[in-house]
């Protein structure tokens, strides 16, 4: 099969009348949000054959996606966008966003409450518009954000109240990561069915089945998958596919913060945290990814969810002690590269610190939860004069950063005169970067490398003085007493 070019068999009858259906109908699906994660899945399911409505409240966002352009930075997003237009509509008008749709998407956003739980406001005013305009014809609805256990039972009850009908209701959460959103959502490792009604079981299998038996092509323009086998859906109820989806999160932060304490650990008695990482991440047990050591996550998933499972499990009497320490670590970490570029000024008062990277990660635009915009506002409160550079997200970050922070749309312009540099961003350019021309250029030669991203042999020789994290341990380990 191709991608795009979908022989299918007959249209479905888009009436309620069954939710058992053949392999190879073309599903109707309507999808709420045209974030990351509602954009991402409507292109692929339109990908591989599905007729599919965004709908969004945002009449600027959905004019736009109508003339094929992309609301965020997503690497292949616009090709894909153009390959699978003639399967793709977009919507701002609720009257008609659910017609003849058999499955509707919940993909709105879920962002933090001040006490750290889960907004949900967003998502019911979904499910309002949905009960009160769509009122002929009942529809799967299959939420995709992410949200606390019990979210599904509530949907049920507020659907049923609305319309007086039981409704088919899934969960499916969502893993793709930002920055290869369209591979993830393609080529997933695992699906999620949350539900136990086989009616709906079968209206999922039938919307994933080319991606579970992965029968197409892949498109030229993402990373190619790295092999292809079926994909396993995993069947199991509500609870445990939104439960799922936190676990998730929390487990790969709590690796992310168990490399930086080993990080921590390898900055005070030597070693260097890399190699210690390569030799965990070889034992199959472990698992290599996850593991990179640096100035901990951020983005808009990791920080908010693992905030959300702790006021969940709090909620319920349960104090998560793990979790409640990954958070913490986590929170600390990204004020350490500071404390290590003040360590060698004695003091950051009216020194000269280029940021490099905005970003919460390389291959994004996404500045949500960002490390930079903490370690810029500390770094200005410490008296230090800012200037940024990123490759994408220098316009929004002029919109959320100090007024007198400085932003440079080039790498190399924003280096001169520096008294250090810290890295934030990983972005591939800035190992690249000309640190000959770099290093003449700057008033002192300190490199802060927050995400052990540069060649430290390199900036070494070049002449800089270079500090990782956890990566060229200092030994202060008291000497030896031999008895
Ligand atoms: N961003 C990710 O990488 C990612 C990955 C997996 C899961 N998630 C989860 O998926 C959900 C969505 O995240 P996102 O990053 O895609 O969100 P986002 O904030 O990028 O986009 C949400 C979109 O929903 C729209 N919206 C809000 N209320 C609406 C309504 N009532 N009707 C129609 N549209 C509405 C907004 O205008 C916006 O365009 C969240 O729960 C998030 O935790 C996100
Ligand atoms: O070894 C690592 C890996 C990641 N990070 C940081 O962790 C954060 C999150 O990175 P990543 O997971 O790649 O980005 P997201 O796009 O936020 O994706 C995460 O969050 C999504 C939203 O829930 C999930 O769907 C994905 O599976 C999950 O990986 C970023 O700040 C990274 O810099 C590290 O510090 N070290």
């Amino acid at each position: 099969m191709r991608l795009g070019i979908v022989k299918k068999q007959e249209k479905r009858p888009s009436s309620h009348s069954s939710f058992s259906s053949k392999r190879g109908y073309i599903v109707n699906v309507t999808i709420i949000g045209s974030g990351y994660v509602g954009l991402t899945t409507a292109v692929a399911l339109a990908l591989i054959g599905h007729r599919t409505r965004v709908y969004d409240i945002d009449n600027a966002k959905i004019e736009g996606l109508r003339v094929g352009r992309a609301p965020f930075y997503e690497p292949g997003l616009e090709e894909a966008l153009q390959a699978a237009q003639a399967n793709l509509q977009f919507e701002y008008e609720p009257s008609r966003a659910f017609e003849n749709a058999d499955v509707v998407m919940i993909a709105v956003g879920t962002p933090p409450t001040p006490a750290g739980g889960a907004n949900l406001g967003y998502l019911y005013t979904a499910l309002r518009d949905l009960t009160e305009h769509n009122t002929n014809h009942d529809v799967l609805v299959v939420t995709k954000s992410t949200v606390p256990v019990g979210t599904g039972s509530n949907v049920s009850a507020f659907y049923e109240q609305a319309t007086g009908r039981t409704p088919l209701i899934a969960s499916a959460p969502e893993f793709l990561r930002q920055g290869r959103a369209l591979a993830d959502t393609l080529y997933p490792e695992r699906l999620v069915f949350g539900t136990r009604d086989p009616r709906a079981l079968t209206l999922l299998r039938e919307l994933y089945e080319p991606i579970i038996s992965q029968t197409f092509e892949p498109p030229a323009y993402l990373p190619q998958p790295q092999q292809r086998s079926t994909v396993p859906a995993i069947e199991c109820s509500i609870e445990s596919a939104e439960l799922a989806k936190y676990a998730a999160n929390a487990f790969l932060a709590t690796k992310i913060s168990f490399a930086n304490e080993i990080a921590n650990v390898c900055d005070l008695v030597g070693g260097d945290v890399q190699d210690v990482m390569a030799v965990l991440g070889l034992d199959s047990r472990i698992g290599a990814q996850f593991l990179q050591a640096g100035l901990g996550y951020g983005g808009s998933c990791f920080p908010k969810d693992t905030r959300a499972l702790a006021q969940l499990s709090n909620r319920e009497g349960y104090s998560f002690k793990l979790l409640s320490a990954t958070i913490e670590v986590n929170n600390d970490q990204r004020f350490r590269v500071i404390d290590k570029l003040e360590r060698h000024f004695g003091t950051l008062q009216g020194k000269d610190i280029t940021v490099l990277g905005l970003t919460f990660k390389a291959g994004t635009d996404d500045l949500r939860d960002a490390p930079s915009l903490d370690i810029i506002a500390e770094l200005v409160s410490r008296g230090a004069r800012v200037t940024a550079h990123d490759p994408v997200a220098l316009d929004a970050a002029g919109k959320m950063l100090p007024a007198h922070v400085r932003l440079c749309s080039e790498a190399q312009e924003a280096l001169k005169g520096a008294d250090a540099a810290l890295l934030v961003t990983e972005w591939p350019e800035y190992r690249a970067l000309d640190w000959r021309a770099a290093q003449r250029s700057m008033r002192h030669n300190v490199i802060i490398d927050g995400r052990n991203a540069l060649d430290h042999h390199l900036l070494a020789e070049i002449g800089f003085v270079y500090e990782g994290v956890g990566r060229v341990g200092r030994r202060a380990l008291p000497a030896p007493t031999f008895v």
